[in-house]
C-alpha cells in the first residue's frame, strides 16, 4: 500500500511526554492498532467509533496538510497512533520529505513491530505496556528492536497505573539499561471532562515516591503527560 491510513494531523502543539517534552512539533495520528490497552487515551484510532475519519494519504498529501497547518512554524513532526509500526514503505517515503525538508521526526510505538524506517527517526519512543493494559509484552521483538537501533535517539517510555506497573517498568528498565527510560503516570479516565489537572497530580506525587524510594530507579525521569496537566482531555494537542 502506498497510502498512509491517517485519522488526524494536527498542531503545532507542544509534546507532552517522554524524551522530547517540552518540544514544539505537530502531529500525524495513523490509523489502527494490534494492541487493545485497556486505558488507551487513543482508542479512537482502532475501536471503529471514528472509522468515517479514516483518510488513506500519500506521504506528499500528509507534507502539504501539515505545511498548510503549521507554516513555517514547525521543524518538527510526531508519528504517533494507533501503531504507525503498522504501515510500511509509505512511511520511509514521509520521513525522507520531512528531513528533505529539514524537520525532525519522532514516532510513538509500543515495540511490538519492527520496520527499517525507525532507523530514519529523529527521536523514537518506544512504550511496551505493562499489566494494567491487558496485554503482553513479546520480549523476543522488543529484543530485536532494540538491538538494531542507535541508542542515542531512542527512549524507552513505561505507562504506570498501580505497584504491578511500576514493578513492570522497573523489569523492563533493568532489561535494557544503557537506554534512557521514563516512567509516566497513567491518566485513568482519558475521556473525563473538566479540569483533571489535581488528579493527575496526585497520580505524579505517588509515582515520583516510588521512584524517590526505589535504588533501581536511580536512573529513571518520571514525568507527567504535561499536555494533559494543561490542556485536561482535549483532543487534537
Ligand atoms: C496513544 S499511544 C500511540 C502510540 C503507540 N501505540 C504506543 O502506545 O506507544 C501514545 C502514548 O500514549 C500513552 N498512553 C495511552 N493511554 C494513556 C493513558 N491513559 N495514560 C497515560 N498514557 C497513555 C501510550 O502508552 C503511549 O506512550
Ligand atoms: N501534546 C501531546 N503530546 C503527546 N505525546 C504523545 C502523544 C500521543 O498521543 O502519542 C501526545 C499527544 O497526543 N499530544
Ligand atoms: S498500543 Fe498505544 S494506541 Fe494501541 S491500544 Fe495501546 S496505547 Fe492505544
Ligand atoms: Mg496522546
Amino acid at each position: 500500500m502506498s497510502k498512509i491510513p491517517v485519522i488526524e494531523i494536527f498542531g503545532p502543539t507542544i509534546q507532552g511526554e517522554g524524551m522530547v517534552i517540552g518540544r514544539k512539533t505537530m502531529f500525524v495520528r495513523t490509523a489502527g492498532c494490534d494492541y487493545r490497552c485497556a486505558w488507551c487515551d487513543s482508542a479512537f484510532t482502532w475501536d471503529g467509533s471514528e472509522k468515517d475519519n479514516i483518510r488513506l494519504l500519500t506521504p506528499s498529501e500528509v507534507f502539504q496538510e501539515l505545511k498548510l497547518l503549521g507554516s513555517h512554524n514547525f521543524n518538527h513532526v510526531t508519528i504517533s497512533g494507533g501503531n504507525p509500526a503498522l504501515i510500511g514503505k509509505p512511511m520511509m517515503e514521509l520521513i525522507k520529505i520531512f528531513h528533505e525538508h529539514d524537520i525532525r521526526v519522532g514516532l510513538e510505538t509500543q515495540g511490538s513491530r519492527w520496520q527499517e524506517w525507525f532507523t530514519l527517526v529523529d527521536d523514537l519512543t518506544i512504550s511496551p505496556k505493562p499489566p494494567s493494559s491487558g496485554m503482553k509484552t513479546d520480549f523476543d521483538v522488543l529484543d530485536r528492536i532494540i538491538e538494531n537501533l542507535d541508542e542515542n535517539r531512542m527512549s524507552l517510555k513505561v505507562v504506570v497505573f498501580n505497584d504491578e506497573d511500576f514493578d513492570y517498568s522497573r523489569m523492563v528498565h533493568k532489561r535494557y539499561p544503557s537506554i534512557d527510560f521514563y516512567v509516566s503516570v497513567g491518566n485513568k479516565d482519558p475521556y473525563e471532562t473538566g479540569d483533571i489537572s489535581s488528579r493527575l497530580l496526585n497520580s505524579l506525587d505517588w509515582l515520583w515516591s516510588k521512584v524517590i524510594e526505589d535504588p533501581e530507579m536511580n536512573n529513571v525521569r518520571a514525568l507527567p503527560q504535561l499536555h494533559a496537566l494543561v490542556w485536561a482531555n482535549k483532543r487534537g494537542v
